[in-house]
């Protein structure tokens, strides 16, 4: 190299920089600038003719490689990297501003490359299978980021699908599957198949996407996406092709539950049900599965509100577990009344006629915790009858000022699916003496009641029976008390009673109880009523688990603890008490000898 002649500061610079790159310290940009500023030093100094020709063609090819070399390199501790950033650009579909820089894919071209033409070749057109539709769109991304023909400007790899309008044709036609094939994606492959329909579905055209989802979505025919419960809702009914479908014809009566829709198909398919019934289902009392049959065609209901009608028919039937005479202790005179007046008379109504005809009413009177109520429920499950079951308050209180409409409703239902029981408990409050002070209302109710219970408003041939239990006889209109003909007094259980509460109980649970511990229980509990001799069995059936220590009742066994004794009754003797007073006990007995039934 022939340095013709270099100025003084020319040449300190040149070896400062040579000696700062040299000193390994330098940044690559820091490189690639001094490596610059050696080229525009060397072309200086041949402009003005300091350097011959051949010695600037030397240093200028060596510079060049080397500033190249940092520009071009792909490690970052000694290159820029410059031409990978562009490549990045590109495979991330970032904005590329290099004007100059041009791809040679063109869309005439693109679709001669290798890698394209062996994708058509294994495209699902000639039938792919499931991994596939994952392969198809990898595919895709790969044309999609093959695009380097995208404007300055475009964003992003969905923008693409609306440049290839018509050259797409047919790759397109490879990726979508006919609709009459549709590819296996079912099996637990819905992410796939969302996959598969992706690029579609990603379409910024309206119209295209408009047409794609009403083409395929929802329909199991023609679309393949399906979403998680729609794919566990086919899965579950593969599961259970063998059972008969909810609906079906099986020839078995199934019950229908009422559902506010939480039970009904979703989807897109299925229809919007509202939580709020319809104006005809509202007519036909908010009754949803009702249909001809079973609707209320009874033309004695058409006066009354529908609002009521259904109130009483879904409130106050009763429905409760089942009792059997058995599990009434005691009582017996009681019980055989009541076989004689509901269930025979039930069961052969064309004997009971006449003289024979059953009462219209009986009242069912006694202390509390005596077994009216459990009589009602008794009566319920062994009459056969339609058992209404109406607490007087639900009249009273519920409501108010509908309470006449609500008691001549409550007969006219009864009469349409007669034979029917009413029971009315704690008839006192709804049928007590009428005095000047009371509510209107409450006294139109009770006229109503009286006027229904009269027969008045009741053909003879009906078969309504009223059914009232009180434990305070006493204060029930003496009108009313005409009525309730047939009054039977359910008194304290006598001894007989009481052992066989006891010993009913007692068999559910472990017990050494011995026959002559059971006497002795059985007198220690004159004047406890049915009720208050429960309570002694609860009573005596904690003793076992008082006597488990603190630290062993979270882990002792139910087999562990021991049998419940004796003694146990002795020391719960000791808390339970009778709950009815001798006092009181003379008031039922006195109004018993007065208007009772009993002998
Ligand atoms: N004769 C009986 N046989 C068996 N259990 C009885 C008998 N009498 C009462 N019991 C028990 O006492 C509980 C309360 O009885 P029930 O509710 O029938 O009393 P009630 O006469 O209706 O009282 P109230 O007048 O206070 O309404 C019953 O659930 C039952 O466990
Ligand atoms: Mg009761």
């Amino acid at each position: 190299m022939e340095i013709v002649s270099m100025s003084g500061p020319h040449l300190d610079e040149w070896q400062r920089r040579s000696f700062d790159i040299s000193s390994g310290n330098c940044t690559p940009e820091q490189t690639a600038d001094a490596h610059r500023a050696h080229i525009l030093s060397i072309q200086y100094a041949w402009a003005s003719a300091q350097l011959s020709q051949p010695s600037m063609a030397s240093l200028f090819s060596t510079y060049s490689e080397r500033y190249a070399a940092v520009l071009d390199s792909d490690d970052p501790s000694t290159g820029l990297n410059n031409y990978a950033d562009s490549a990045l650009h590109l495979a991330r579909s970032q904005r590329n501003y290099s004007v100059k820089w041009k791809s040679s894919l063109t869309m005439e071209n693109i679709l001669e490359l290798p890698c394209v033409q062996k994708m058509l070749q294994t495209a699902p057109g000639g039938g792919g299978g499931g991994g596939a539709s994952t392969e198809v769109n990898s595919s895709a991304s790969v044309l999609a980021n093959h695009s380097a023909e995208m404007p300055r400007g475009s964003e992003g790899i969905t923008a693409n699908t609306n440049l290839f309008p018509q050259p797409f044709a047919r790759p397109q036609s490879a990726f979508i599957y006919p609709s009459s094939v549709p590819p296996q994606v079912n099996s637990g492959s819905a992410a796939a198949a969302q996959n598969y329909q992706a690029p579609l579905a990603s379409t910024s055209n309206p119209a295209k996407r408009k047409n794609f989802y009403t083409n395929n979505v929802g329909d199991p025919c023609k679309g393949n996406f399906k979403s998680a419960r729609e794919q566990f809702i086919i899965d579950q009914q593969k599961k259970h092709t063998h059972q008969p479908q909810r609906g079906q014809n099986s020839g078995i009566t199934t019950t229908v539950k009422k559902s506010l829709g939480a039970n009904r198909p979703r989807g897109a398919s299925s229809k919007f049900v509202s939580p709020m019934p319809r104006q005809d289902e509202e007519e036909n009392g908010g009754n949803r599965n009702s249909t001809p049959e079973n609707q209320i065609v009874d033309e004695r209901l058409k006066n009354f509100e529908p609002k009521i009608v259904e109130l009483i028919m879904s409130e106050i039937m009763d429905h409760g577990p089942p009792v059997a005479w058995d599990d009434i202790a005691g009582l017996q005179f009681a019980k055989t009344t009541i076989k004689e007046i509901v269930v025979w008379p039930m069961l052969r109504p064309d004997i009971f006629t006449g003289l024979r005809g059953p009462p219209k009413g009986i009242l069912l009177f006694g202390p509390p915790g005596t077994g009216k109520t459990l009589i009602g429920k008794c009566i319920a499950c062994q009459s056969g009858a339609t058992f209404f079951s109406i607490s007087a308050s639900s009249l009273t209180s519920k409501w108010v000022g509908e309470g006449e409409k609500m008691v001549r409703a409550l007969f006219a239902i009864a009469r349409c699916h007669q034979p029917a029981v009413i029971f009315i408990d704690e008839i006192d409050s709804l049928l007590s003496q009428r005095t000047d002070g009371e509510h209107d209302s409450s006294r139109r109710i009770k006229t109503e009641f009286l006027v229904q219970l009269d027969g008045a408003a009741t053909a003879a041939e009906d078969r309504i029976l009223v059914v009232g239990a009180t434990n305070r006889p006493q204060e029930i209109d003496e009108a009313a008390r005409r009525r309730l003909a047939k009054r039977l007094y359910i008194p304290l259980p006598e001894p007989a009673a009481r052992h066989q509460i006891v010993t009913n109980l007692m068999a559910q649970e472990k017990n050494y109880l011995q026959e002559n511990e059971l006497v002795s229980i059985v007198a220690a509990t004159e004047g406890f009523s049915g009720a208050d001799m429960t309570q002694l069995c609860r009573e005596a059936a904690l003793g076992p688990i008082r006597s488990i220590q603190l630290c062993d009742i979270s882990t002792i066994t139910a087999e562990q603890v021991r049998p419940i004794l004796y003694s146990d009754f002795q020391e719960a003797l000791r808390t339970v008490r009778p709950s009815v007073s001798m006092k009181d006990l003379e008031l039922y007995d006195e109004w018993n000898k007065t208007f009772g039934c009993g002998r």
